[in-house]
């Protein structure tokens, strides 16, 4: 997607020096340093040296070492060993904490002065919540600030009174044009291709709303659990980290109206115009689990109240969007690895052909599969070939891979890493959408609903099927 104009987008980007703080953590290793490895082979990185930090004192050696290790295991087949010690070798390393950064701070002046007086600088916050605040107190101290951009990672604050402080700080050192909230799900091919299925073909939009639409389903069930992130787990959990961020975002981008224009000022105006028509969530439509065996990991409280698991109705009151329920979903140690958005339409208004009264109410379903390929399928239903009408689903699957072929879809954060670099902020969220969705969430975060135990390997909860009824999670049906 090409932005028209005002996303300051220019042509290719300048030097870097990209400084990351949280550099020892989950999403370091998983994601950040095999998308900057894979940007680095495919040639669309522009000359970068990567800075780490992260707050414990490391020698380089061993974090170079550390760094080998994830792409080994997050991008096997990225490149060969000589490759990744090459890239690790460009990455320097040192500890920094909320109150001292100093060491930090010349390092990057040294390495800018290297790179020459183009570089610009690049400041990617992959810390948990807590130490946001603190941690853009202690940039501005240290003077890390000037001609910066700032990343800055989810879940922006854990309430709406953090999330304005997180923001005053912010504002305190930086416009917001130089800030750049991060939610990696709005890099994801597929959500792109919900605009350009709405927008840039006549096909959809007319039936695009409360007269054709009876649900959307926003379901991102995970097999994983906690994969040794108890510390950032315990004091998030699957609502903070999962729905008022990511799902709520795809929220939007399912039902926004149509920008005036393709800027990122327009389009994210009209997010922000979704989150207003929110209705604050009702507590008796949200169920909250817990997977078993859950306060037996390591690092857990053996009497935790964290949720794994969250599942909520969700409304939308303007006039496309009145009486249409947005069911979100999303877990840890469920029975499958899905990332799936569905929109359900009515199904027709007559009986004409012989099919039980359920199989009218909607199996008409259009459904993105948010994978770094994307699948998007229609469901509807033909005639079984042979010599009687039998009826039977089928699907109309938008065919990738023969109407691009030769193109290689860039993984989100690669996506939008880039974006950054080219100063493009239209998948970038933005503090007036970000506060509001605080304010949707209130009255789940005063009055959380008591975790539900649920066994590992299934779809949560039972109660979480009560909110779908009738027709249930389209996931859980495949
Ligand atoms: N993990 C994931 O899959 C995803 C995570 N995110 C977001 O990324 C951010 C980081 O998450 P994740 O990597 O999982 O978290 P982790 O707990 O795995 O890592 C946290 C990182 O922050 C550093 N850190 C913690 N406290 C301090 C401090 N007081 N001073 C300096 N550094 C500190 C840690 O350093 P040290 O190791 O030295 O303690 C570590 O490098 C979060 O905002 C999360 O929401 C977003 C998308 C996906
Ligand atoms: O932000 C997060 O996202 C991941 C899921 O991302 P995906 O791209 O792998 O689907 C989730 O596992 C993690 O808990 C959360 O912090």
């Amino acid at each position: 997607m090409e932005p028209t104009s005002d996303s300051g987008a220019g042509s290719g980007p300048a030097p870097q020096v990209f400084v990351l703080f949280g550099a020892t953590g989950d999403l370091a290793r998983r994601k950040l340093f095999p998308a900057l490895f894979h940007l680095d082979r495919a040639g669309l990185l522009p000359e970068t040296r990567i800075v780490a930090s992260g707050q414990r004192p490391r020698s380089e050696e061993d974090f170079r070492d550390h760094v080998c290790r994830s792409l080994e295991e997050f991008a096997p087949e990225e490149g060969d060993a000589r490759e990744r010690r090459e890239f690790a070798a460009g990455v320097s390393y040192r500890a920094a904490s909320t109150d001292n950064g100093a060491d930090l701070a010349s390092l990057v002046r040294r390495t800018e002065e290297e790179l020459g007086e183009d570089a610009e600088r690049l400041l990617y916050l992959s810390v948990p919540p807590s130490v946001m605040e603190p941690m853009v107190r202690m940039i501005a101290k240290e003077g890390f600030d000037a001609r910066a951009r700032l990343v800055v990672e989810k879940p922006f604050g854990t309430d709406l009174a953090s999330a304005r402080e997180l923001d005053a700080a912010i504002h305190d050192v930086m416009e917001e044009s130089r800030v750049f909230r991060i939610d990696h799900f709005l890099g994801k091919e597929a959500v792109q291709n919900i605009l350009t299925l709405r927008f840039a073909s006549g096909l959809f939009e007319p039936v695009w709303n409360r007269h054709h639409v009876g649900y959307v389903q926003i379901d991102v069930p995970e097999e994983i659990g906690l994969e040794g992130r108890a510390g950032f787990y315990e004091a998030t959990g699957a609502f903070k980290d999962m729905v008022s961020t990511h799902l709520f975002q795809l929220l939007s981008f399912v039902a926004l109206e149509p920008p005036a224009r393709l800027t990122a000022e327009a389009l994210r105006d009209e997010k922000t115009k979704v989150f207003e028509s929110l209705r604050p969530l009702d507590p008796d439509r949200v169920v909250f689990g817990q997977y078993e065996g859950y306060r037996e990991e390591e690092g857990v409280d053996p009497r935790s109240t964290a949720e794994t698991f969250v599942a909520l109705e969700a409304r939308v009151d303007n006039w496309r969007w009145s009486g249409v329920p947005f069911l979100l979903r999303t877990g840890k140690a469920l029975r499958a690895k899905r990332r799936t958005i569905t929109v359900g339409f009515h199904g027709p208004p007559l009986k004409m052909f012989d099919l039980a009264d359920e199989d009218c109410e909607g199996v008409d379903e259009l459904v993105f599969e948010l994978t770094d390929e994307p699948e998007i399928t229609i469901e509807v239903r033909a005639k079984r070939p042979g010599p009687d009408l039998d009826i039977a689903p089928a699907r109309f699957v938008l065919d990738f891979a023969r109407s691009f072929a030769g193109t290689e879809p860039l993984e989100a954060y690669e996506r939008l890493l880039l974006d950054v670099m080219r100063g493009d902020p239209m998948l970038f969220t933005r503090a007036d959408g970000v506060e509001r969705l605080w304010e949707v969430c209130d009255p789940v975060l005063r009055e959380p609903p008591e975790p539900i135990g649920y066994p590992q390997g299934s779809w949560g909860p039972e109660q979480a099927d009560a909110l779908a009824a009738p027709r249930g999670w389209r996931v859980s049906r495949d």
